[in-house]
């Protein structure tokens, strides 16, 4: 019988941030001005010793104080931390709720130390995966669970496998059912309590082993501030997918939890680098100068409504979207030097700390089904992707091997590799406008809200003066209107820049494309051109399904629209549960998943839902204007008929 899915119920939660304070090195020189008050407090004093008396009353001092969820001073452990800002929170990723931790901080500040830390003091990563194993093994259901633990880098906006000896270029690919997920990335993975899979992992133990063979294949360099500093950003994902016995038996409870350690936070120039360490350091900036967007937008958004997020605009904000918006619930540990030469560095993370605390996530449990259309097409994508073009690219290596064995064909052997590099970046190029098609297109979505919220209060703000009500609600209600206006003009500016960007993508595409059909069309060697032109096409029809994937998701959202609005239209009309099962069961549908009645569940979203009473516009506006409508939010899956 086909089924739909009931409303599931969202928890609004903020961002958890946490401070951590690493302890003064022998070998450090200067003096610390860090102090941790009571768990919660940091406070900053003034690195300039010569500041008097007069000068701090005048308040000319540089001392900060800062407030967070949880501080933790230079004789705090890893498992310290972890016990009181994450453990509680580990066990709903058994029940099917992401969580995300990421550790943000200048280089030399403790990241890396706190998120894998040494066999004396373990890190979070460590300490997480063993509570997740203990967690299933003390389950007392029936229930089967299959966990999956995946370890990538972002280095120079490049993914790579950790997991893997030597790793290619990873892809990103956005699913509907299971977010963004990388292309070819290996899974090592666990059943329990039947132990399948491809590569058995027997426990926690054997994770940890490939956990720090992955941690030592990071891209690490010598700055002047930390000898062994992460150039890349690493993130460790470890996915559980619960599949009851009893109760819904082809339901799947998925919850995923994202370890990541970011790399230093610093401004390339300050480390003194210089040729392929400032490239590193302007790369990562990129990727920490879009994190640092998108947490201002979050933080606006909180305070504005719809602000657009630009996630979009690097790969390590891509692959980090749900952890920081969407549906997880995040811990922030920032972490800092209490070195006084470390001032400026230790006050920019604070204040970025700060600005995070602002920060709303919506958890909902991700319950899905055990076959879909969509993840088999997503697959098939991917094994395109991994295996016939790994293939193709193997043959093409030793063609190309073989062919700088002899003398006599080294300028067709320097003109192939040109090729294979220009290959590789029309690859790149079509994918960057695929990002970019898709950014345009949520930019829109996002003002056409902002718009039909405009026209909902002009007709509110008209109707108030009509009847001249009270002035203050209507001034109130003029400022909304600026602060959506303000909006619109600002994502319209965006979306501006997006397709000057994709104009410019098409150009490159363009020129790329004229330049390989050039020495193709010079090149003599038959064989070699006959792999390069499949390899081609299969890139080529591996983008095209990926453009059509795009499309699907699109389509997928317009119907998940449809059907929020379907279930809205059947509460509206004021239907218990019994009565729209009863309706269901007439159409040969079936509900999955109701755990209350309807109007239990408008009460719990009481901050998204509205009875007859009116509603807030805005996260903080505080004005009321909407009149008699219900609204929910719920998750749909495709089912096979
Ligand atoms: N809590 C701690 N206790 C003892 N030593 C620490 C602690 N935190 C960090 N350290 C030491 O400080 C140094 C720098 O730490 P780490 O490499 O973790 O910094 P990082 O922030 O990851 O730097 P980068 O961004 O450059 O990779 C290391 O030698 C580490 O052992």
């Amino acid at each position: 019988m086909p089924s739909i899915r009931a409303p599931g119920a969202k928890k609004s939660t903020t961002l958890t941030v946490a401070v951590k304070c690493r302890p003064l090195r022998h070998k450090e020189r200067g003096r610390d001005i860090v102090q941790v008050i009571e768990s919660k407090e940091v406070l900053i004093l003034d690195p300039d010793l010569s500041k008097d008396y007069l000068d701090r009353i005048r308040n000319r001092t540089k001392e900060k104080k800062y407030c967070f969820d949880h501080a933790f001073g230079p004789d705090s452990t890893n498992l310290e931390v972890y016990t009181k800002s994450i453990s509680s929170i580990i066990p709903e990723v058994v029940q099917g709720l992401n969580v995300t931790v990421f550790a943000y901080g200048s280089t030399g500040s403790g990241k890396t130390y706190t998120m894998v830390g040494t066999k004396d003091d373990p890190g979070l990563m460590v300490l997480s995966l063993h509570t997740v194993f203990d967690l299933i093994k003390m389950d007392k259901r029936a229930d089967e669970f299959e966990v999956t633990c995946s370890y990538l880098e972002v280095y120079n906006e490049i993914i790579y496998d950790l997991l893997e000896k030597s790793s290619g270029h990873l892809e990103l690919r956005e699913d509907p059912e299971e977010g963004i997920t990388v292309a070819g990335l290996r899974c090592i993975k666990k059943q329990m309590p039947t132990i399948l899979g491809l590569l058995q992992v027997h426990s926690a133990g054997k994770i940890l082993e490939l956990l720090n063979m992955g941690n030592s294949r990071r891209k690490t360099e010598s700055t002047e501030v930390n000898a062994t500093s992460s150039r890349s950003h690493a993130v460790l994902e470890i996915s559980v997918k619960r599949k009851g016995r009893n109760k819904y038996p082809n339901q799947v409870l998925h919850g995923k939890l994202a370890l990541v350690d970011l790399a230093g936070s610093e401004r390339a120039t300050e480390t003194n680098n210089a040729g392929q360490k400032l490239r590193d350091g302007a790369n990562i900036n990129r990727s920490l100068l879009a994190l640092a967007n998108c947490i201002n937008a979050l933080g606006k958004q909180q305070k504005k409504g719809l602000a657009y997020v630009p996630y979009r605009n690097s790969k390590l904000t891509r692959i980090l979207k749900d952890g920081l918006s969407g549906n997880s619930q995040t811990v922030m540990i920032a972490t800092i030097s209490p070195a006084d030469i470390q001032y400026h560095h230790t006050v920019n993370t604070l204040k970025y700390a700060d600005r995070a605390k602002e920060i709303k996530t919506h958890v909902q449990r991700n319950v899905g089904v055990v076959d879909t259309h969509v993840s088999d097409y997503q697959r098939m994508i991917d094994s395109l992707q991994v295996t016939e073009v790994c293939q193709l690219k193997k043959k093409l290596a030793e063609k190309e091997s073989e062919l700088s064995s002899k003398p006599a064909e080294k300028a067709a052997d320097d003109e192939l590799s040109w090729l294979n590099i220009i290959s590789h970046e029309i690859s790149e190029n079509v994918q960057e406008r695929i990002n970019l098609q898709k950014a345009m297109s949520e930019l829109e979505e996002t003002n056409l809200n902002n718009r039909s919220e405009l026209q909902r209060l002009d007709d509110i703000i008209s109707r108030h003066q009509a009847v001249e009500l009270d002035g203050a609600i209507v001034k109130d209600l003029i400022a909304r209107r600026l602060v959506i206006l303000d909006n619109i003009r600002e994502n319209d500016e965006a979306g501006i820049n997006y397709q000057k960007e994709i104009e410019a993508n098409e150009k490159q595409r363009g020129q790329l494309q004229g330049m390989i059909d050039e020495a193709v069309s010079r090149n003599g060697n038959k064989t070699y051109l006959r792999i390069l032109s499949q390899y081609r096409l299969l890139g080529m029809a591996n983008s095209e399904l990926q453009l059509e994937v795009a499309m699907r998701d699109q389509v997928i959202r317009h119907q998940r629209e449809g059907l929020k609005n379907l279930w809205n239209l059947l509460m509206g009309q004021g239907l218990d549960e019994k009565q729209i099962s009863h309706l269901a069961v007439k159409q040969g549908l079936r509900i999955e998943g109701w755990t209350m009645t309807p109007l239990a569940l408008v009460e719990k979203q009481s901050s998204s839902l509205t009875s007859s009473r009116p509603t807030s516009v805005g996260p903080s506006s505080g004005i009321e204007y909407l009149e008699g409508t219900k609204t929910c939010d719920f998750t749909i899956s495709i089912f096979k008929g």
